[in-house]
């Protein structure tokens, strides 16, 4: 049977390669920084740039119409954010948006694909390091042409855990994040990370260079090209209640194996954070 989605995949990775190129010019240059839900929710030009590059790029492609757009960028301008049937790209142009203003190098650009709802593929292009993560459904995930592996470690206190402290700063928030880290750091487990993008982190837990990653407050352009990246590596997705990924959530846990998971998710002080597809009208900003 005729494999429908090998040329999107194949032509995802070249667009994430060349968004990638543009990000280290642009890195080069002054950056002229705005804010978004919060002054520590940065957003730049690069970040507008890029995701018009890749877009359209998909569009002269693929066709106006035929397939559906959730960008990062484009959602903050007020597009929708509803994952239909359709077939859908998923796309963070620049992630790690606070880390590309400060030339920390964990900058990537991260597009995934999904049809019926259902991820086809994640790319994943850490541009700084010029590392190409990609995974398809059923095939197995690699780093450039390396095959990924999560880590085969299965007693918390021999593990590594990432998480991030996102973007929002309301003091009853922030006292949970750091409860939960405080929590997991002191089971005690070897160490707490976080590379300040979670496509990074989940590209390292699908490598198996840390055993897990959760964070509440992400969003699905964040995590969806990551979730099929660390699921052919063998690692697992969860909620952060211990129910079914879910993509729109804006919550997740993705680990090595079940067991890590569900020992970090008792220690995680879950706090709501609005769906991806709430009601637009409905949204707070
Ligand atoms: O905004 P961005 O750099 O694309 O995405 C970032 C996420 O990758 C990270 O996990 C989160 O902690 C940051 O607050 C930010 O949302
Ligand atoms: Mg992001």
């Amino acid at each position: 049977m005729e494999d429908p989605w090998q040329e999107a995949y194949d032509f995802a990775v070249e667009v994430a390669r060349g968004a990638g190129a543009v990000i280290r010019k642009a890195a080069e240059s002054e950056i002229k920084v705005s804010t978004k839900s919060s002054t520590v929710d940065l957003v730049t030009k690069t970040d507008e740039r890029v995701e018009k590059i890749i877009i359209g790029s998909l569009k002269e492609q693929f066709g106006e119409g035929t397939h559906c757009f959730i960008g990062e960028e484009s959602v903050a301008n007020g597009e929708s954010c509803n994952l239909t049937d359709k077939p859908t790209w998923i796309i963070d142009p620049v992630d790690g948006t606070t880390n590309f203003v400060h030339g920390f190098p964990f900058v990537a650009v991260s597009i995934a694909f999904a049809v019926n709802k259902q991820l086809e593929f994640g790319v994943i292009y850490s541009c700084l390091e010029d590392k190409m993560y990609r995974a398809r459904r059923g095939k197995g995930a690699f780093c450039d042409d390396e095959p990924l592996a999560v880590s085969d470690v299965a007693d918390i206190h021999k593990s590594i855990i990432i998480s991030e402290h996102g973007t929002d700063r309301s003091p009853e928030k922030v006292k949970k994040i750091f409860s939960t880290m405080q929590k997991i750091l002191c089971i005690p487990v070897h160490g707490l990370r976080g590379s300040g993008t979670a496509a990074t982190n989940m590209c390292l837990v699908a490598s198996g260079a840390v055993e897990a990653f959760f964070e509440i407050g992400i969003h699905c352009w964040d995590i969806a090209a990551g979730a099929v990246i660390v699921k052919e590596a063998g690692g697992v997705l969860l909620d952060v209640d211990g129910g079914p990924f879910d993509l729109m959530s804006r919550r997740m846990v993705s680990a090595n194996n079940e067991t890590i998971a569900r020992r970090i998710i008792k220690e995680i002080e879950i706090f709501d954070s609005e769906r991806d597809d709430a009601p637009v009208q409905k949204k707070k900003k």
